[in-house]
């Protein structure tokens, strides 16, 4: 394809931001336009069987607090066709290799399609094949209703209760935020714990409380080659052995979600004990696959299942929407006009929802390992920005620390607001949800309407020096998400699969390969070498007076 600069829509949105986009007040587009909720507001229903409700929950994604028009939206869509956005979605549903740095298709929608609609790659049947996504989940089941019902014992007969996950990156940050956000529907009698840091302090911490009877090892790990996540296996592998005198047996008490067979049973875990998947499942896309697993343990397998069916009715409406209509690509295309045509540099998520803590994290790894990019499909750098810094925590907590930054720094920061009408915990007569709603609505509508001198001057008894300092300037956009019902398995897989495809549409547009990561290896290579250089006489070789520097004090100071 070619660079979204190329494109005649993107010159056309530059001259529309000009005499349009730069010159849009929200408060007063509301104010001459009624019907604009109802205009840009988009939403989907979940069915009912995986709803956390009865009814089916409705999610609805408010995007009229953005600094657009009617006219923008159709510029932008326009953007999108010219963009081949359709055509590499549909390419990408249909098993095309759009992973063109490494030759791979973008199959993680295989792993959720719940319909069990034909999908092949190479030909091949991926849903069942054997060893194929259903085996998989089959496998998955049977192992989490083995291990929660204590049917799988540990090596002197008791349930196994503390599971601990071991990986990194995708292999970690997906099921922590899962677990995390989905802990109302968890095992009362487990404890869950994930280790990805090389820091020993993690690990240390994991296995100080942990009893090896009834302890579970998930060693997560596409590639099974990742140094933390063998190393940290490693460690938790002797101390298994050390602490069962050798007695513990490693195929009771340790799996591997991999894709790598050999290096899995050189380890020394059975192949039996082997949950795959392909190499089509990037890793900030394998939450949906065996890497899950950790998911289904905790909440169980039929929760695990609504998990995934929320994510495919998403998947499905991406597939089946119009541009103009279309959830996720409506977000992607907003991310696009904030980044290159106002100079946004972040994109800001907020959950109000303390369930949801890890969820800004989790996105991080999505957009920014997908869209972090400058290199287009020609191999030629991008003339325009790419991959926002992602960036959040949950509100209301946020409000007290960064939001002044939000709501009055020099930068926009066009920011999403989740919340869900139900909460899991209605407290205090629901006392709480009640004021979690206000900050939600509050904090979107201040950061539009703002405040302005007279406003601040009419409130009285403000000195006139400070007056300039409680202006704010408003017109700052955020997209309002609101979950109809409580935040549940298929509610989670659908909101993420909502960023997934936002992210999709992003790099789609900007012409860039979201799906491989090659950034991430310099800094692999690099420590491998220092490491040996630690164990070496002397502070290392060719390096620049720095690194040099910082090694020889690091070796001296540590007694290296
Ligand atoms: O699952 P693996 O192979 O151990 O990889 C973990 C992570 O490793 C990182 O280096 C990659 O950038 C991530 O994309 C990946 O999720």
């Amino acid at each position: 394809m070619a660079p979204a600069s190329s494109l005649s829509a993107w010159s056309d949105l530059h001259s529309h931001h000009e005499s349009v986009g730069k010159n849009i007040v929200l408060k007063d587009a509301f104010k001459n336009d009624p019907k604009r909720f109802d205009k840009f507001t988009r939403k989907i229903t979940l069915p009912a069987d995986i709803s956390s409700g009865s009814n089916g929950t409705d999610i609805i994604f408010d995007f009229s607090k953005n600094l657009i028009t009617e006219e923008t939206l159709d510029k932008l869509v326009k953007l999108a066709e010219e963009a081949g956005v359709e055509k590499k979605r549909d390419a990408m549903f249909a098993g095309g290799k759009i992973n063109f740095t490494e030759g791979r298709a973008v199959y993680h929608a295989a792993l959720r399609n719940v319909s069990n609609q034909t999908m092949k790659v190479d030909g091949v049947d991926v849903m069942n094949t054997k060893g194929g996504v259903n085996d998989v989940l089959e496998h998955m089941r049977v192992f989490s209703e083995q291990v929660r019902s204590g049917e799988w014992k540990g090596y002197t007969g008791k349930k196994l209760t503390t599971i601990i996950n071991v990986g990194i990156g995708g292999s970690d940050l997906g099921p922590v935020m899962v677990t995390e956000a989905l802990k109302h529907y968890g095992a009362k009698d487990m404890t869950l714990h994930f280790v990805s840091n090389i820091d020993g302090t993690h690990i240390a911490e994991a296995l100080a409380n942990s009893d090896p009877e009834t302890t579970l090892f998930l060693i997560a790990s596409k590639t099974f080659t990742t140094a933390e996540t063998t190393t940290n296996a490693n460690t938790a592998k002797s101390w298994f052995l050390e602490k069962t005198g050798g007695k513990g047996d490693i195929a009771k008490h340790f799996v591997a979600l991999s894709t790598n067979e050999s290096e899995v049973t050189k380890f020394g875990i059975d192949a039996a004990n082997m949950f795959g998947f392909e190499s089509w499942v990037g890793g900030r896309y394998s939450v949906w696959s065996a890497i899950g697993l950790s998911v289904a343990l905790y909440v169980g397998f039929d929760n695990f299942h609504k998990f995934l069916a929320g994510a495919h009715a998403m998947d499905q409406h991406f597939q089946q929407a119009p541009l103009r209509e279309n959830i996720p690509a409506i977000g992607g295309l907003l991310s696009v006009w904030y980044s290159n045509f106002y100079g946004a540099q972040t994109h800001l998520v907020a959950p109000f929802d303390q369930y949801l803590h890890r969820f800004p994290a989790y996105l991080q790894q999505l957009s920014m390992e997908s869209n972090g990019k400058t290199i287009t499909s020609d191999g030629s750098p991008a003339k325009y920005t790419t991959g926002p810094i992602l960036f959040g925590e949950p509100c209301t907590n946020a409000q007290h620390s960064f939001f002044q930054l939000v709501h009055q720094g020099t930068k926009l920061i066009p920011s999403d607001f989740i919340l869900a009408a139900k909460s899991h915990n209605p407290v205090s007569d629901n006392l709480h949800q009640k004021m979690l709603a206000s900050n939600y609505l509050a904090q979107a509508e201040a950061l539009m309407v703002g405040k302005t001198a007279e406003e601040v001057r009419a409130e009285g008894n403000v000195p006139e020096e400070l007056v300039p300092h409680k202006v704010f300037m408003g017109n700052r956009p955020t997209t309002s998400i609101l979950v109809g019902g409580a935040i549940g398995p298929a509610e989670l897989g659908a909101l993420i699969v909502y960023y997934e495809h936002l992210t999709f549409t992003e790099g789609a547009v900007w012409d860039i390969n979201s799906f491989d990561q090659w950034g991430v290896e310099l800094g692999k290579v690099l420590a491998k070498k220092i490491l040996k250089e630690i164990d070496e006489e002397g502070a290392g070789s060719g390096h620049d007076s720095s690194t040099g520097g910082l090694l020889g004090a690091f070796k001296a100071y540590g007694g290296f």
